[in-house]
């Protein structure tokens, strides 16, 4: 009584159906075929993809407990806690207690504004010195919510020439260039080849050395942990397992810190950077947004202040085109997957517990009853008759209900933030002819990634 699809074969199922290196296009071609709501096998496990608005709202929002649980894959290097692969007990406070902490720290709030603010400001600096050549501007991009995430967990920020900070930094590009790769969403499927040993001995290489890097952040902290004013999430986390030395069950273990930490610089770190990089490549093939957006900086915040969160609300185009980009580059079509956490009855199928669900984001991002012409980067999508901002329920790209992204509030300041830093201080000149920019991204799996590209910053 699973939902219909393509006759699997023996042991690949439909692998050999699916364009692996463009998932997405090939789960549109089924919906076409089978609708909102069909199988397909990975291997020979069946994976029940969900597609389009309706179905996605109705199973993250509607009837999340049944379908928020997450797969975890014994091929992760780190056992199923932290908040991205684990489940239950576990998940929900830790979850909870993020969240709560972040928040106890001014993620949407001022006292993390000013850290995002001091951060593009460097940015800033930084791209002043490139002297308008011509630049590759992945580096820097990045080490804007590396720094930010370094803040809010170490209570610190690196400079952007520091060994260590480049070290780590690649490291966590790496691991998520590995973790979103087709190797790891085959192991799923065939768990043998977890061993192929090229990859394999990278993996663990770069995993074992990220975990010793946050073992030493986190000996520090305990030196010198005053208990009665907590810093950083760090000092949280160790309060709160202090707090709870007694309790035997409790979830709040060095374990679950090292691999929170983890999580919260994978999950919060190449997103962001990567959704800035996608961004300015869009602005630089339409001189005509960016153009705009730099009237609107002129007329709000003007040249002799930086810009700060309250200005979003008196930027209505700006705003909407910082959810066109997202909505464009569609940052991450399929998330990993989720699975059913009981036996689920679902638009007339039977969906058994513990089934994959692949939760496709990209479809209501690309709908075409909500945004006309969804193929074309046009900021009216978000736009009122009247040049106010429109909120849609369709935007998707931090995904809807129990699991939606955890830092989504900390991840649109720092869009916002840096955005209009970089627009207020620089023009931005394309090396090619704009309508010569070629938008398709290289990549489009779990993770969609630009093509690679230069840029001059001239200073205004
Ligand atoms: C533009 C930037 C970002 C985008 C597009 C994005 C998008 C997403 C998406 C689509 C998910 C998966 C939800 C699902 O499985 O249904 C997710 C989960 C998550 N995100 Fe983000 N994210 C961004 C930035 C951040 C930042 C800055 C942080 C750090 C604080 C963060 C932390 C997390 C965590 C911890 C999860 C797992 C939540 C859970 O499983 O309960 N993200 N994000």
């Amino acid at each position: 009584k699973l939902p219909p699809g393509p006759t699997p074969f023996p042991i690949v199922g439909n692998i050999l159906q699916m364009d692996m290196k463009n998932i997405v296009k090939s789960l549109n071609m089924l919906a076409e075929e089978y609708g909102p709501v069909f199988t397909v096998y990975l291997g020979m496990k069946p994976t029940v993809v969900l597609h389009g608005y309706e179905v996605l709202k109705e199973a993250l929002v509607d009837r999340g407990d049944e379908f928020s649980d997450k797969i975890y894959t014994p091929a992760y290097f780190f056992v199923p806690t932290g908040i991205v692969f684990s489940n239950g007990e576990i998940w929900k406070q830790t979850r909870r207690f993020s969240l709560t902490v972040l928040r106890s720290m001014g993620m949407g709030k001022k006292t993390i504004e000013d850290r995002i603010q001091q951060e593009a400001l460097c940015l800033v600096k930084a791209l002043r010195k490139t002297n308008g050549s011509p630049c590759d501007p992945n580096f820097l991009l990045a080490c804007v919510p590396c720094n930010v995430i370094c803040a809010v967990i170490f209570q610190r920020r690196f400079d952007y020439n520091d060994d260590t900070f480049k070290g780590f930094m690649k490291k966590f590009q790496r691991n998520i260039e590995i973790l979103t790769s087709p190797w790891i969403q085959l192991c799923s499927a065939y768990p043998a080849l977890y061993y192929l040993p090229g990859i394999h001995n990278e993996y663990i290489k770069i995993c074992t050395e990220i975990k010793e890097f946050i073992l030493k952040e986190i000996k520090r902290h305990q030196e010198s942990l005053n208990i009665s004013s907590p810093e950083d999430f760090i000092d949280h986390f160790l309060i709160k397992m202090e707090k709870e030395k007694h309790n035997k069950n409790s979830e709040f273990t060095m374990e679950n810190l090292v691999v929170t930490i983890f999580d919260l610089f994978g999950a919060g770190t190449e997103t962001t950077s990567t959704t800035m990089k996608y961004g300015l490549l869009f602005l630089l093939k339409h001189p005509e947004v960016t153009a705009k957006i730099q009237e609107e900086i002129g007329q709000v915040i003007g040249r002799h202040r930086s810009p700060c969160m309250q200005d979003k609300n008196q930027m209505p185009y700006t705003n909407a085109v910082l959810h066109e980009i997202q909505r464009c580059i569609d940052l991450v079509p399929i998330p990993l997957p989720h699975k059913t956490a009981q036996d689920v009855e679902f638009r007339g199928y039977h969906i058994p517990k513990d089934t994959s669900v692949m939760t496709c984001l990209t479809s209501a991002l690309n709908d075409d009853k909500e945004f006309p012409h969804p193929e074309k980067f046009d900021p009216g999508h978000f736009l009122d008759e009247r040049g106010n901002f429109k909120k849609s329920d369709y935007f998707m790209a931090f995904s809807a209900g129990r699991r939606a992204c955890l830092g989504e509030g900390l991840a649109r300041m720092e869009l916002f933030l840096t955005l209009t830093n970089i627009l207020q201080h620089f023009t931005l000149k394309p090396l090619v002819n704009p309508e010569d920019i070629d938008t398709t991204p290289v990549q489009k799996g779990l993770f969609s990634l630009p093509p690679s590209y230069e840029i001059c910053f001239i200073p205004v």
